[in-house]
């Protein structure tokens, strides 16, 4: 669906927070394509409005035409207008080119208190009103329209809004920003019922932030009700939505600080958290940047005296047949975690490949407990802090049921095996004490497997939110480091450690079945 086109005429804001700034910011945070005429520049901040100019009115008929004059327009969002030959000026351009939707905010009176609208053009804009589909007043300047004095409650603001609907057939938004106590209500009201239900007023309660930072909310109201009501034509889903916007959005102005006055709301921060700011990487760019993060973790593990002397062959036998029985425990319980990845999986290909590597741990893990370490050396073997540590780890994120935590947890066992497995398998030869290790983390099927872990978890995070990516780089980070202590500890472990003696361990050929199992030993 293309984006609604969505006109502010109105004055500026040099410090972003109101005016044609704040409408489009609100048109884009709605989904619309902003485009704005400038009736008048304005030299004011957070704190108040120093000057007004306001251009030749020539000017601004010059800017209205440039821009109807080649844009479909779709609404348009009248804001400041100045004085009275500015709003003849518009009046005349809006009877010629007759855009679908209207939202006129009668901006009379800034926040700050200081005149918007000269005195005389209230006139004027009284004549403006009927040309519009809906306007947006305040509690001021709704006691202005109605010639009323201003209303202390609510339900006076409701019988106002009635009053000045049915006086100039418009539909009236009244808001209630500047009633006191823990409400902000807003309310739809059209005194020719005909509202959805034939109704003439529709309330929209909402709850008052307690900030100071509610400067440009009009603005942005009345810009992105403009943007949504044309997007989809349904009042009352317009409404409903832009309030919930503009409320997280004050719920977020503190976090912007501009400003030692009333500062500005925060346009985006719903959009920004949900959605991020990252352009659109790819699932492969994605890890490529993870695999970048841990780079640090990669190094202490290369570092390792196990690694190395398990490459250069020189690793205590002792050292190496410990280390396998406590793979084996680690094997039973990654297995179980596999499962569950297979058992949430969301594609077909995705639940047979974690299946599959399930099986292939477990099967890694029975063919180490029945052939390659003695019978009952797994048993008598109590897991040492770093196999419990990692193992907690993965059952932890199980238990939680989270597909793409589970999957990111486990990627480091694939990974950093294939990667290790791959740089030692350069010293291996047919000599080697430990070439059958070597051998099972170079070999191509390992790899393969390797990449479709990689390819999947890539694109767990690239649909993520930003905040489930956090957490999955979180879950795959703490698994890489829990890896780099599984290596460390087999020559850690000392003296009073939980390790047993384990006879010298006879190294077999890579299972056969098993080629898909993930890291650690086969
Ligand atoms: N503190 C607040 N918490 C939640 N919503 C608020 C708060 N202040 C204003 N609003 C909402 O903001 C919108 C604008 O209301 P308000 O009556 O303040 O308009 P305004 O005076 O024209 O705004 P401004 O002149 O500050 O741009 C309404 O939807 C209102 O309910
Ligand atoms: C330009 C402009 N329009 C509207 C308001 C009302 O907030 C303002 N302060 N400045």
């Amino acid at each position: 669906m293309r984006p609604v086109r969505v006109l502010s005429i109105a004055g500026t804001d040099p410090t972003g927070g109101a005016g044609i700034q704040a409408d489009l910011k609100s048109i884009a945070a709605q989904g619309g394509y902003g485009m704005a005429v400038v009736t008048a520049l304005v030299a004011q901040n957070t704190r108040g409005v120093r000057e007004v100019h306001v251009p030749p009115v020539a000017f601004l008929a010059a800017q209205l035409d440039a821009v109807s004059d080649d844009v479909a327009i779709d609404a348009v969002k009248i804001g400041m207008l100045g004085d009275a030959a500015v709003i003849e000026t518009v009046t005349a351009w809006l009877e010629r080119v007759a855009p679908p939707l209207v939202v006129l905010d009668p901006v009379m009176i800034a926040t700050s208190g200081d005149r918007l609208l000269a005195p005389e053009a209230e006139a004027a804009l009284r004549g403006l009103l009927a040309r519009a589909d809906l306007i947006t007043p305040n509690i001021p300047e709704l006691a202005i329209l109605a010639e009323e004095p201003e209303a202390r409650s609510w339900d006076t603001v409701l019988e106002q809004a009635r009053r000045v609907s049915g006086r100039y057939g418009v539909r009236v938004l009244a808001k209630g920003g500047h009633l006191v106590g823990s409400a902000a209500p807003d309310a739809l009201v059209d005194a020719a019922a005909t509202l959805p239900g034939g109704r003439s007023w529709v309330e929209f309660p909402g709850e008052r932030i307690n900030t100071p930072h509610t400067h440009g909310t009009g603005c942005s109201l009345s810009a992105a009700l403009a943007t949504r009501i044309a997007a989809d034509g349904d009042w009352i889903a317009a409404v409903t939505e832009v309030k919930r916007w503009l409320t997280e959005s004050i719920r977020h102005a503190d976090t912007l600080a501009v400003g030692e006055g009333h500062g500005p709301i925060s346009h985006f921060a719903g959009l920004w958290q949900r959605g991020g700011i990252d352009t659109d990487r790819t699932a492969a760019e994605h890890l490529d940047d993870w695999w970048r993060r841990i780079a640090p973790i990669r190094h202490a593990a290369d570092d390792l005296a196990f690694v190395r002397q398990l490459g250069d062959g020189s690793l205590d036998r002792d050292a190496f047949s410990w280390y396998l029985a406590q793979d084996a425990l680690y094997l039973r319980d990654y297995a179980r975690v596999l499962a569950a990845a297979a058992q949430l999986a969301p594609t077909p290909e995705e639940q047979a490949f974690w299946a599959q590597g399930a099986y292939g741990s477990i099967a890694a893990e029975l063919q180490l407990h029945q052939g390659w370490l003695p019978e009952d050396e797994v048993f008598q073997t109590a897991p040492a802090p770093a196999t419990t540590a990692y193992v907690d780890h993965l059952l932890a994120a199980a238990a939680r049921g989270e597909y793409e935590i589970i999957i990111a947890a486990v990627l480091p066992c694939y990974w950093l095996y294939q990667d290790i497995g791959t740089r030692l398998h350069a010293h291996s030869h047919p000599d080697h004490p430990y070439a059958g290790w070597l051998d099972t983390y170079a070999d191509e099927t390992f790899a393969r497997s390797t990449e479709r872990a990689i390819e999947y978890v890539g694109e767990a995070v690239r649909r993520a939110t930003p905040q489930t990516r956090a957490r999955m780089f979180d879950a795959f980070e703490r698994a890489a480091a829990h890896e780099v202590a599984f290596f460390a500890a087999p020559l850690a472990a000392g003296p009073g450690s939980s390790r047993v003696e384990p006879q010298a361990v006879p190294l077999a050929e890579p299972l056969a079945g098993t080629e898909t199992s993930p890291g650690h030993a086969e």
